[in-house]
């Protein structure tokens, strides 16, 4: 290519330390008119980068040497302006919210789809030439430690975190929305803590929970006297909060009046207690969150239109948890290891069969409901592992998925809450395809040891059922006590190894 012509090319700069990725990325990305350059740790990519200027940077996170995410850092500080985009293995929280804190362009998951990619690629292209011509660089931004608890690697939850990270940097009022225990106060948090403001404090304010009469008082304050029952003078919520963050769930309950006091605080950044008469300069970060159809209720004019967007500034929508059931698993993993350290439960892991049972669930809850079911479940659970029998009996589906946790378990379960009465064990059910649907189960599942499996489940169940009495236990199973005793260390053995 001549050299003028190889000139005039964007430049794409490919930084991983995987050889045969680079080659990959380099045949996708071929069908571009762009020169590629390629780099294999974050030491050479920033050489590379601060030589050549590339337009688009693709960076691998996890590497020898210095990470993607401190290369990201560094790339910020040497100010070339390339678009970045950031490559990850897995995609958690913190790589989510880091990434575009730190001002990548977007981020990828592996594997890649080549479309995607390319897509991508010519996103960042583009973008890179707006950024030019208005010149628009984005500032350097700072390095802070990170909260966890949001998880969810689905495409919506990180469309979320994306979101966060990208509003994190400025001091705009952000709306949340999304069906109740989507997370949205746990969103609000989270910006919060990684926000210019997280030094300072944040309250969140139920407004469905306190009655039109004590709302404005709760927010602005009051002065002694003001209404019966204001016996002294009082801050409200905008006062405590002075330069910190104030969350502002179910807004969509808040009457027309205080609507109004809402829409003069965060314009003029002023508030009046109540009954007061001068007014209160109060330095408020708001971010909002409902989940009634607030468009709808502006039409309706039940919400202010002003107000609205005011706050509609900037948006997040938090899927509901039907929607994005890849991420069942990971949330139920995440609060079981919660659980398991605040030494709540034992429990540290979920059968096969019951994450079935769980990711097939309504869940019109949402992730408050499904960390309820985990938590009610861990605590009936006996062994490391929640099975299904563990799972409350209300749960749709749940009935006869498990049949080696069947047949002891309702004792325990119906101690725990309410049995529908649809357990395997007490349905007409015949000895024959019990054993059928067991051994189904189990032939592939516990190849080369599925007696012992057998074995220890009813041992569990046995034990279980006689509130740990050894004698009555082992009399059932049809053992001595010390063969009891000899199998149960066994069995603890194993499952402290599986812990
Ligand atoms: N993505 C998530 N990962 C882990 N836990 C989550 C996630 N989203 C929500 N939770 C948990 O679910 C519960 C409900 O979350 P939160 O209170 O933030 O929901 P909400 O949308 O504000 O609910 P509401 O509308 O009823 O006020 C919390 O205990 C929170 O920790």
């Amino acid at each position: 290519m001549p050299e003028t012509e190889k000139d005039s090319l964007p430049r794409i700069l490919i930084v991983d330390d995987d050889n045969e990725i680079r080659y990959s990325l380099k045949r996708v990305l071929g069908k571009l008119d762009a020169e590629l350059l390629e780099a294999g740790s974050g030491e050479e990519g920033l050489k590379v980068a601060e030589k050549e200027k590339p337009e688009v940077i693709l960076l691998d996170n996890r590497m020898g040497g210095i990470s993607g995410m401190e290369t990201l850092q560094n790339l910020r500080s040497l100010g070339g302006g390339s678009v970045i985009i950031m490559m990850t293995a897995h995609g958690t929280t913190q790589t989510a919210i880091e990434a575009m804190k730190y001002g990548a362009f977007d981020y990828l998951m592996k594997p890649f789809e080549p479309e995607k990619i390319l897509d991508l690629v010519k996103k960042g292209l583009r973008a890179h030439k707006d950024r030019r011509s208005s010149g628009n660089y984005e500032s350097k931004l700072k390095v802070e430690d990170y909260a966890e608890g949001i998880v969810g690697s689905s495409e919506g939850m990180q469309l979320v975190l994306k979101q966060v990270g990208q509003v994190t940097a400025s001091d705009a009022t952000v709306m949340i929305t999304g069906e109740s225990g989507t997370g949205k106060e746990l969103v609000a948090r989270c910006i919060h803590d990684h926000s210019l403001r997280s030094k300072k404090t944040f309250i969140a304010v139920n407004c469905a929970a306190i009655p039109d009469n004590l709302i404005e008082s709760e927010l602005f304050g009051h002065e002694k006297g003001s209404f019966t029952g204001a016996t002294s003078q009082r801050q409200g919520k905008f006062e405590l909060c002075d330069g910190g963050t104030l969350f502002l769930d179910e807004i969509g309950d808040m009457a027309l009046p205080t609507q109004t006091k809402i829409l003069r605080a965060i314009q003029e950044g002023e508030i009046q207690r109540v009954g007061g008469t001068s007014p209160i300069q109060v330095n408020v970060r708001v971010i909002a969150a409902t989940n009634r159809d607030i468009e709808e209720m502006v039409k309706t004019q039940d919400f202010r239109e002003d107000l609205y967007y005011r706050l509609n500034v900037f948006r997040i929508r938090i899927p509901p948890l039907r929607d994005r059931r890849d991420d069942i698993p990971e949330i139920i993993d995440y609060h079981l290891q919660r659980l398991a350290k605040q030494k709540k439960i034992r429990p540290r892991s979920i059968s096969a069969e019951a994450l079935e049972v769980m990711k097939a669930q309504p869940w019109n809850g949402n992730v408050r409901e499904l960390e309820n079911v985990v938590y009610r479940s861990a605590v009936v659970a006996q062994g490391s592992t929640i099975l299904v029998a563990d799972l409350p009996a209300d749960l749709e589906g749940r009935e006869g998925t498990d049949p080696i946790a069947a047949p002891a378990a309702p004792s325990r379960v119906e101690n725990e809450v309410p049995s529908t009465g649809t357990d395997p064990v007490s349905q007409d059910q015949g000895e024959e395809s019990l054993f059928d649907a067991l051994f189904n189960t189990l032939v592939t599942k516990e190849e080369g040891r599925l007696l012992q499996a057998v074995e220890y489940a009813m041992i569990r169940r046995s034990m279980d059922h006689f509130e740990n009495n050894q004698a009555k236990a082992a009399s059932l199973l049809g053992m001595s006590k010390s063969t009891l005793r000899t199998r149960l260390s066994l069995l603890r053995a194993e499952e402290s190894k599986s812990e």
